[in-house]
């Protein structure tokens, strides 16, 4: 059988990083003699299979077309005639389109290798403007790799500025567009994500909440050289380095400030108030990307709840209940550890602010594990029914958040 390790498994073991999922590629086989090897095939229409000791994906070399206009998707082709170059040539960049046999040898017909390198990311052939997708995904390899010096090549990003102009971006499903920007946040750069797409004109049709904010003034005294949307690009990186590979986390950094681009132009730069105006935009975006709960949540309380966590340490202690009440860090407790880290990304992601500590952090934390230290069944026990227990749970819970801060 002749079988070809391919895509992101090549790629990264060349750039020298340590190898995730392993693809191959099967030139010459059909289904049935694939079944007669044992593989076990994986969905119904798609030529990909289950090697049978290592479970790894078997993929039959395929060609894929379009459809005719009307039909949406892709015609794909797969049959023992379809060569290895030809599976090769339907693949998005070249840096994903470079094979190695079982001995170790590349087969790299469009110069993958080369661009590597050069740290560029280029397109195979004309066939790229057929999915659309590919633009996002240009995007999220941006935001893996231009830590290590890519770039997008002129004549792609001139290609992929072309297919954010035909229309064609916003025909792609929810789940499609989310799994690109899920990836894009598990990387270093989540930044470089935004700004390929700003460059290729997408990010308005993708994610336009997020796209309002670019031009949006931040106040004076953060830092006026740059505006929302550049910030949102130094949270988006700077939780991603506090918490690498957490996109509930990058999630919510990412999208805690969207209120800002719904300021009156009277009350700029102050934004008072956006805290609450970004609820409604973060949760328009949330339904139609289709956002999983738990990232959708913990985003709506980072969204509100951020400034308060700023000023962790000047709230009183009753207000202090009142945030992890709101935060459901009770019955939620892992929350608040993640939202620490979305709101300490938020202030050390300020020019000039990198380095420098966030105390409202182990704060929280602290009192919060005081706070639920408070059992409710203790207070059961001293006779108290419903309704008072309630409240002594309460007036325990502040009487525990006051003792620890003056510990
Ligand atoms: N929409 C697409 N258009 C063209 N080629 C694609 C597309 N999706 C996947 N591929 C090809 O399939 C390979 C595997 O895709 P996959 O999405 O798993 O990314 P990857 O390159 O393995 O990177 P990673 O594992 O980091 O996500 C790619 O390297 C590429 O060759």
């Amino acid at each position: 059988m002749k079988t070809y390790l391919v895509g992101g498994a090549v790629r990264d073991r060349l750039l020298g990083l340590p190898p995730g999922d392993r693809d191959f590629v099967v030139v010459g086989e059909t289904p049935d003699s694939m079944l007669a090897a044992g593989f076990r095939p994986v969905g119904r229409d798609f030529p990909v299979f289950l090697h049978p000791d290592t479970g790894e994906e078997h993929a039959l070399a395929r060609t894929e077309r379009k459809s005719a206009p009307g039909h949406r998707g892709f015609v794909v082709h797969a049959d023992p005639s379809v060569t290895l170059e030809q599976d090769l040539e339907r693949r998005d960049f070249t840096i994903n389109a470079i094979a190695e046999d079982a001995d170790g040898n590349l087969v790299d017909p469009f110069g993958g290798v080369r661009d590597l390198e050069a740290r560029v990311l280029r397109h195979v052939g004309a066939a790229f403007v057929e999915d659309p997708l590919r633009v996002l995904r240009a995007a999220r390899f941006m935001a893996r790799f231009a830590p290590l010096g890519f770039r997008v090549a002129p004549e792609t990003m001139a290609l992929m500025q072309r297919m954010s102009a035909s229309g064609e971006l916003s025909s792609l499903v929810a789940e499609r567009v989310w799994q690109e920007l899920c990836k894009a946040l598990a990387a270093p750069q989540p930044s470089a994500f935004l700004r390929t797409l700003r460059e290729a004109d997408a990010l308005a049709v993708v994610l336009p909440e997020v796209d309002a904010l670019y031009g949006v003034p931040q106040r004076a005294e953060y830092h006026p050289e740059i505006d929302t949307g550049a910030h949102q690009e130094l949270v988006s990186d700077m939780a991603a380095r506090l918490a690498p590979g957490d996109t509930v986390v990058g999630f919510a950094a990412l999208t805690h400030d969207l209120g800002k681009a719904l300021t009156p132009k009277q009350e700029l730069p102050r934004h008072i108030g956006h805290e609450r105006a970004g609820v409604a935009p973060l949760r328009r975006l949330c339904e139609r990307l289709k956002v999983p709960l738990e990232h959708r949540d913990l985003a709506i309380i980072a969204c509100r709840e951020h400034l308060n966590v700023h000023r962790m340490l000047e709230l009183r202690d009753e207000t202090v209940l009142e945030l992890l009440e709101r935060c459901d860090a009770f019955r939620k407790p892992g929350r608040i550890e993640k939202l620490v880290i979305a709101c300490e990304a938020d202030k050390r992601g300020r020019l000039g602010l990198e380095d420098q500590p966030y105390p409202q952090g182990p704060e929280l934390r602290r009192l919060h594990a005081a706070a639920l230290a408070v059992n409710a069944r203790d207070l059961a026990t001293e006779g108290l029914d419903g309704p008072r227990i309630g409240q002594a749970l309460r007036k325990a819970r502040i009487a525990a958040i006051r003792a620890a801060r003056q510990s």
